[in-house]
């Protein structure tokens, strides 16, 4: 696949994530999918999708010069809602984390 000279399997998580959130039986109209970031709003999708069509909202990080400090803008309702953040990857956390924050500061 790519970057490996031997066969490689890419084992997807989601249907461990989807059976525990089945688990907790909570209602589709309590959730929220939230993608925290636009690389990442097809996968964030594809899983509401999964989710009961649960709502999607979705962070939008800006800079709007070298050096300056990201605006991150919500698109989408999280008041009141468990919100579930998709992503494919942590390295630093700062997205992550960074998106969490602004989720708390929405109401989420
Ligand atoms: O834990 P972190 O250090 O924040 O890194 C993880 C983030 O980096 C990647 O996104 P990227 O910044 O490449 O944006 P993209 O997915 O929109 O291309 C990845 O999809 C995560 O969102």
């Amino acid at each position: 696949m790519g970057y490996f000279d031997i066969p490689v399997e890419h084992v997807y998580g989601q249907h461990v994530i989807l059976d525990y959130l089945a688990s907790k039986t909570i209602c589709s109209d309590d959730l929220v999918v939230v993608s925290p970031d636009i690389g990442g709003v097809a996968r964030a999708r594809a899983f509401a999708k999964r989710l009961s069509n649960a709502p999607l909202a979705i962070v939008d990080k800006r800079s709007h010069a070298h050096n300056v400090a990201e605006v991150m803008n919500l698109i989408g309702d999280v008041k009141g809602k468990i919100a579930i953040m998709v992503d494919d990857m942590i390295d630093t956390a700062g997205t992550i984390a960074k998106g969490a924050v602004l989720l708390h500061e929405e109401g989420g």
